[in-house]
Order: structure tokens, then C-alpha cells, then sequence
């Protein structure tokens, strides 16, 4: 292992850390693991396309599906080969985005992802873990799928942005100025997810605060610690995920938040997470709320314009398998370590009837 000890020169400051261990710059991660020509159009088409469908531009239905957390780079391949071939069979109806989290926010402690903890054994070998997330960001890319991620601190998209098309800050996160600066400088759209109170007041500030330039400490491509200086993000926008009260995906619910957007200028059209508190994160749940905003498409009621997107947390095998020092393994192939997920059958059907009800919407309109 290649640990390399800071000295302390002083007695007062790192009293409580054990170590630190620097990491390759981003620039080495991007020589290494390139963004090819090909990559940088499919997540540059990625991104446009993103974009007019949140601006109402391109009438189809953003999905963003996949895994909650990517804790097996192999059965998430696997499951994005599948996703590829259904992408293209829906691709008249919905814009499909390959969900690939590999950073976790807690809400105590448990696994942080497959960045934090790529092994996940608790050794923290952030370095192969920024090594995975970018090899499989370039695998999934080469099966032309564009990619969604959450972005949870400062200094990890660096090593990683390039490859993705969509990003979102999760409710834990959408309050944190660290957040919101983040998100001002990113290339992609980016949806702020309401609060787990729910919060709709500090998605709002978000996207408004990402819209403005931004200054702030971070890392360049070198690694060095830099004044960073954002242009601010044109396409923030907003996701509902339900909080602590109950759901927020009805469409009285959709209208009233969609209300609050334009009063403060900003997008009125936004993304209903199916799963997370709109759910109670129960995969058979997911499923309904799925099949209840397919048919809220279909209704031609005030709420069915407004909705730009869906996001759907989805696996080869439903459901969710513990893993932590209590039950160390061995794990299921293809089914999530962290919320939840549909199953790929079901989700395959989800996604059909979903497709049906875009097209419905366009036929409505
Ligand atoms: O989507 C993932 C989880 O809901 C989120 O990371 C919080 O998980 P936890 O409450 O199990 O820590
Ligand atoms: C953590 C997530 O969601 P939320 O921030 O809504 O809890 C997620 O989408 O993985």
C-alpha cells in the first residue's frame, strides 16, 4: 500500500485525524482512463438532449433508472447492457439515463459508495475506488447510454464529471452551500432534490443559488487547492422525492411546487422521484407510484406538461441484501446493497408502460 504520512508541525491542529493519504491528481485519472472523442459526443448528445426535454424542447419523458448504488461494477454493466437495448426500443417516447451513484450520503454511517469504499470492506481505498467509477462511467458511455450521477462533496467530480450527463444533489445535501457552489460550476443539468422533511423551500434556494456565479475553494486539475470561479448553471431544476410527511408526486402536489418554481423564475417543469419517501422505499411500491405518474401523463391534468421527468431505482434483482461488518457477504449477483430496487422485469414493464404514456401526452397535446 502506498501510504505516504503528513507531518504535523504543530500540536494543535489534525488532533483527530489518522492520516492522510494524497491522491493522483484528476488530470492522471483523465490520462489514464480517457474521454475519447465518441465518449465526449454521446455525453455531450447526452446533455443537450437533457436539456431540451427539461426546457419542454423535446417532448419526451426523462427516466432516470438504475441502481441505487453501483456496488458491483460487473452487475451494473450488466444491468446498463440491458438498459441500452430498451433505451433504444423507447427511444421515441423516453430519454433513458443510466442512474450510476457510486457516492452515498448516510443519514448515520453505513457504506458510502463504491468511491469511498470500492472494496467494501471498510478499507477505504479511495484511490481504486475513483479508478472504478471512472472505468465503468466509460464502459456505460460505450454502450452510448448517457449517465446520472450524485455528485455528495467537492473534490470527487473532478475526476469524474467529464462522463456524465445529468447530475442531481440529494436531499441531505440540497441546503449545503458546498452544494449548491458545486453545482454552479458543473457542465451538466443538475436536479436538487427537495428535503427529507420535504422540504421544497431549500430545493428552490438551490436551484436559484446554482443558476448565480459562484466563488469558492476547490481543486483544479492538478489536484492544486484553487479559487474556483463559476459561470452558474442555466438548467438547475428540481426533484420531488416525497419527505417525512408523506409523498409529494399527486398532482395537486406537482402543480403546487411547479407554481412555486415560476414565481421565482425559475424552471416550472421538473422530475418526480418514484422511489426514496414517495415510495416509503419499497420496491413494489416504486412500482405503483411509477404506473400512478404514468397514468397522471395520460390524464392531460394540469400536472402531466410539468413533468419532465421520472427517476426509477432499479436492479436485476429486487429488493435489497444487508451489507455491513455484521453480514459481511457472500452477496446476491445484481441486487442492491443500499435502497431498494425494482427488479429487471418489472422495471422493463414499468419503463413500456411509461413509454405508452409519453406518447399518449404527445398525442394529447
Ligand atoms: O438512496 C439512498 C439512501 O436513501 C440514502 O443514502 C440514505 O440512506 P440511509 O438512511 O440508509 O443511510
Ligand atoms: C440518496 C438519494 O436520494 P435522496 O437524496 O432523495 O434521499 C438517492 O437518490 O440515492
Amino acid at each position: 500500500m502506498n501510504l505516504t504520512a503528513t507531518q504535523h508541525t504543530t500540536t494543535t491542529s489534525d488532533q483527530r485525524v489518522r492520516e492522510f493519504r494524497p491522491l493522483p491528481a484528476p488530470e492522471q485519472l483523465l490520462a489514464e482512463l480517457p474521454l475519447t472523442p465518441e465518449l465526449a459526443a454521446t455525453v455531450r448528445q447526452g446533455r443537450e438532449a437533457v436539456r431540451a426535454v427539461l426546457d419542454g424542447v423535446d417532448d419526451r419523458l426523462l427516466v432516470v433508472v438504475g441502481p441505487c448504488s453501483i456496488h458491483d461494477p460487473d452487475a451494473g454493466l450488466d444491468y446498463a447492457r440491458r438498459l441500452a437495448a430498451v433505451a433504444e426500443e423507447h427511444s421515441e417516447d423516453l430519454l433513458i439515463v443510466l442512474r450510476a451513484y457510486f457516492e452515498k450520503p448516510r443519514t448515520t454511517v453505513g457504506w458510502k459508495g463504491l468511491i469511498n469504499d470500492p472494496h467494501l470492506d471498510g478499507s477505504h481505498d479511495i484511490e481504486a475506488g475513483l479508478y472504478a467509477a471512472r472505468r465503468f462511467l466509460i464502459a456505460a458511455g460505450e454502450l452510448g447510454l448517457p449517465v446520472a450521477t450524485e455528485f455528495l462533496e467537492p473534490i470527487s467530480p473532478q475526476y469524474v464529471a467529464d462522463l456524465v450527463s445529468w447530475g442531481a444533489i440529494g436531499a441531505r445535501t440540497t441546503e449545503s452551500q458546498i452544494h449548491r457552489q458545486l453545482a454552479s460550476g458543473l457542465s451538466m443539468p443538475v436536479g436538487f432534490k427537495n428535503g427529507t422533511d420535504g422540504s421544497l423551500q431549500i430545493a428552490l434556494d438551490a436551484c436559484a443559488a446554482a443558476a448565480a456565479p459562484q466563488s469558492f475553494l476547490g481543486i483544479d486539475g492538478a489536484g492544486r487547492a484553487s479559487m474556483v470561479r463559476t459561470a452558474g448553471n442555466a438548467d438547475t431544476h428540481l426533484i420531488l422525492r416525497g419527505g417525512s410527511a408523506g409523498p409529494n408526486y399527486s398532482p395537486a402536489d406537482v402543480a403546487a411546487a411547479s407554481q412555486a418554481l415560476a414565481e421565482r423564475e425559475l424552471n416550472p417543469r421538473l422530475i418526480v422521484d418514484a422511489s426514496h419517501a414517495n415510495s416509503g422505499k419499497n420496491h413494489h411500491r416504486q412500482a405503483e407510484v411509477a404506473l400512478e405518474l404514468a397514468a397522471q401523463l395520460e390524464s392531460g391534468t394540469e400536472g402531466a406538461d410539468i413533468l419532465a421527468g421520472i427517476m426509477l431505482e432499479s436492479f436485476l434483482v429486487g429488493g435489497a441484501q444487508a451489507h455491513d461488518s455484521a453480514n459481511p457477504g457472500p452477496l446476491v449477483y445484481g441486487q442492491s446493497i443500499t435502497d431498494k430496487c425494482m427488479d429487471w422485469e418489472i422495471s422493463a414493464g414499468v419503463l413500456t408502460v411509461l413509454a405508452q404514456a409519453a406518447r399518449s401526452r404527445r398525442n394529447a397535446s
